[in-house]
């Protein structure tokens, strides 16, 4: 009889039928066990398997523990927290982008951090409209700046022992401020004419960052499919946190457009509830409604 010892470690990247797992401080270089694929279970980045060693940098992956999430294209499971980075300038925030990403972390369960870079280019009062837009969502905002790091260590202290992904437009800063938590990564950071001349990402295959101890960052958008597909228009107001204490209008059918009586509409006119949030509201309700007459 053969004993197996079985060692836990965590998929950082996936190549070519090859995982990559760390374990204590190494990187195992892994097959997946027939049995998985025979069972039609294909490792993804992200995923905490149970593995035995064939060799001192080598091994077989055997079981694969069940997923808090999976996202797809790329793939990765077991996010934490989404962390949206965007620029106060240069480029300028697309909110309507900023609320459909809190609305499908919200759908994916994830938890919210919105970092707002490059706050040494403008002025502090920026950071109170940000707080004030999102007041009530239970959103972290951090003001961060890559020149002076101011606000790095509030980031660090979020992203401790969880694996994050970090989405944001082009130019927004997500390199820099990884190079900037851990200055071994190095990744590529170009100025923002020089990407928007490229029109891609700099970023583009998945893995986790292990950038600070147990502590993963995902390197690609996070979410690459913005549309919302899948999406229910009754369930889209449950994804704006700040509306939930306000639901109870008189039709329970109440999709907060016109109908009398509706309680969301009063907060928002008394102030309540942020108009800006509540115009992307309306604009992602018709993007849902669109998709589903397709
Ligand atoms: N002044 C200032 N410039 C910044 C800050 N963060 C990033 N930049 C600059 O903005 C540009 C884009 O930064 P990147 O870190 O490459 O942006 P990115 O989000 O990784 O872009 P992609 O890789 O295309 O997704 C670079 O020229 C950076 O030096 C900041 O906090 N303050
Ligand atoms: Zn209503």
């Amino acid at each position: 009889m053969v004993f197996i010892v079985l060692n836990q470690g965590i998929i950082v990247k996936a190549l070519s039928g090859f995982y990559y797992v760390k374990w204590q401080d190494k990187i195992i270089e892994c097959r997946a066990r027939g049995k998985l694929k025979k069972d039609n279970i294909k490792p993804v980045v992200g995923d905490k398997v149970e593995f035995g060693l064939i060799s001192p940098t080598t091994g077989v992956i055997e079981t694969i523990q069940e997923r808090k999430n999976c996202l797809i294209r790329p793939s990765v499971a077991n996010i934490d927290q989404l962390c949206l980075t965007f620029s106060a300038i240069d480029p300028l925030p697309d909110y309507l982008l900023m609320d459909r990403l809190t609305v499908l972390a919200r759908k994916n369960s994830l938890e919210v951090t919105i970092c707002i870079t490059k706050i040494d280019l403008i002025d502090k009062g920026f950071l109170d409209y940000i707080s004030q837009r999102f007041k009530d969502t239970g959103y972290t905002i951090i003001g961060i700046s890559n020149k002076t790091l101011e606000g790095l260590d509030k980031l660090k202290e979020k992203l401790k022992g969880k694996i994050t992904t970090l989405s944001g437009p082009s130019g927004a800063g997500k390199s820099s401020l990884i190079n900037n938590i851990n200055p071994q990564f190095k990744l590529a950071v170009a100025s923002v004419s020089e990407k928007t001349k490229r029109g891609k990402h700099t970023t583009t295959f998945c893995q986790l960052l292990e950038v600070m101890e147990n502590s993963f960052v995902v390197d690609t958008p996070g979410f690459t499919s913005l549309e919302l597909t899948d999406f229910d228009i009754y369930e889209l107001d449950k994804y704006f946190p700040e509306f939930i204490p306000y639901l109870n209008c008189r039709f329970t059918s109440c999709l907060h457009q016109k109908e009398e009586g509706c309680n969301i509409k009063t907060a928002v006119e008394k102030g309540l509830i942020n108009p800006e949030r509540y115009n992307s509201y309306l604009a992602l309700l018709e993007e849902i409604r669109e998709n589903s007459q397709e």
